[in-house]
């Protein structure tokens, strides 16, 4: 399947729908569980793309990974991870690329950290420098994939400041190798930002919840550092709720063909940053002027397709880092817009401005939308799809990175596409 053209379904969407369980919590837990002595059974998983690489990843350290049913790893470890034979390969999942690289200092051996030619452009740098400013050997001779780490063992403790201004992972990443800093020293790793600018701070907060799950100690000294006990991690049983921002699609779904999608999850319930987007696309078509995304980053691309059917223009700021994701997601969208109707979506700087007009519902405009192989891409121009005629999503399998049965829960709510 190279191409899919939407069909407008003419009715509003309404139905049942779940989204699949969380990316950004199952490439945690795996991680964690991985890492603990013992068996942790984590239900409610994402099986995808991002998820098969982590567990892949964790196989290839020595770990047992399990999958009873669709939605279940049963992940036993021995609370060291083992020298793989070969380069881990994590195709484009920054998740596991950025969680791994730091965890990996923990094993004996050499450990090579890789990407396919997407991932191989997206930076690292800092993640490494801050290794490296541990006294781990680290190397990344481009400034992204592959990362060389020769670990010794265990992690290493001391104070570690990074800068999180590309992306938040590298802090997410520190914290959770933390834990597995040299028992006997008794000293803690204290992780530092330098700036107080972080881009999907919730982030972070997930990763806290994950660790303390696991049984780590982890405090929050201020609002840039944080102080981690070197207790290593306990298998538990852990559940993993909905992902947030695939609800973002249904949620857009929904308030734009005026059906009603029950996602059997309330948008308060998540814990995810992404579920923030909800208030934003509850108001449409009245979304504000000024929508500042720094805060739900993967919820921009929904929104902003969303935008081009808003009563009035939007503007969207503190999005640079979409610049550094699967692809330059500011490009992506306003050339998909743009590709739709010329004039629909300027770039200024790193804002994106979509220049609402409502009227383009029950137009055909034919157009093949470039998703540079970038699942959020093909997921939210599905949307313009369900109102506009002939919307064509290019590469329509990379969905898989995240949300392999998109195609499948739209059509479970009355949409029909042709091949
Ligand atoms: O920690 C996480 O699970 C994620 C953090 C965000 O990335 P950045 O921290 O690179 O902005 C987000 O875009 C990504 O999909 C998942
Ligand atoms: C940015 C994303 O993914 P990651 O950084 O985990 O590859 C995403 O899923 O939108």
């Amino acid at each position: 399947m190279e191409k899919l053209t939407i069909l407008p379904p003419g009715h509003p969407l309404s139905g049942h729908v779940a989204p699949p369980g969380s990316k950004s919590i199952t490439n945690r837990a795996l991680l964690l569980a991985g890492l603990a002595k013992g068996t942790s059974r984590l239900t409610g998983a994402l099986k995808s793309d991002d998820t098969r690489y982590m567990a892949e990843a964790l196989r290839a350290m020595g770990v047992t990974v399990e999958e009873p049913d669709a939605t279940t790893f049963v992940v036993t470890g021995s609370g060291q991870l083992k020298a793989p034979s070969k380069p881990l390969f994590l195709g484009n999942a920054g998740t596991a690329t950025r969680f791994l690289t730091a965890a990996v200092a923990s094993v004996n051996g050499t450990v090579v950290v890789d990407g396919d030619e997407h991932m191989r452009k997206r930076p690292i740098g800092p993640l490494v420098a801050a290794l490296k400013s541990l006294g781990i050997d680290a190397e990344a001779p481009t400034g992204c994939p592959p990362v060389t780490v020769k670990g010794n063992g265990h992690f290493a403790y001391g104070r570690v400041e990074i800068d999180a201004g590309l992306s938040s992972q590298y802090v997410s990443a520190l914290l959770m190798a933390a834990p597995l800093a040299p028992q006997g020293a008794n000293a803690p790793v204290t992780v530092a930002l330098t700036g107080t600018e972080i881009g999907a701070r919730g982030y972070v907060d997930l990763t806290l919840d994950a660790m303390r799950a696991f049984g780590a100690k982890v405090e929050q000294l201020d609002n840039a550092t944080w102080r981690v006990e070197p207790t290593g991690y306990t298998a538990v049983d852990f559940h993993i709720e909905p992902d947030a921002s695939a609800a973002t699609y249904l949620w857009g779904a929904e308030v734009l063909t005026g059906g009603q999608i029950d996602i059997g999850t309330p948008a308060r319930d998540f814990t995810q940053p992404d579920a923030k987007a909800y208030d934003v696309i509850a108001a449409f078509p009245h979304m504000p002027a000024v929508i500042d995304g720094s805060q739900m980053q993967d919820a921009i691309p929904t929104i902003a397709v969303l935008a081009a059917f808003n009563e009035t223009p939007v503007r969207f700021v503190g999005i640079a880092n979409l610049r550094v994701k699967e692809c330059d997601r500011i490009r992506a969208v306003s050339t998909g817009l743009n590709n739709i109707r010329e004039g629909l979506a300027t770039e200024e700087g790193d804002d994106l401005i979509v220049s609402s007009d409502p009227a383009l519902a029950g137009q055909t405009l034919p157009a093949e939308i470039d998703t540079f192989a970038d699942h959020r891409i093909a997921m939210s121009f599905a949307l313009a799809g369900l109102k506009i005629g002939g919307i064509t999503i290019l590469d329509p399998k990379c969905v898989g990175k995240t949300y392999p049965g998109y195609w499948d829960a739209l059509g479970s709510l009355g949409v029909a596409y042709q091949q």
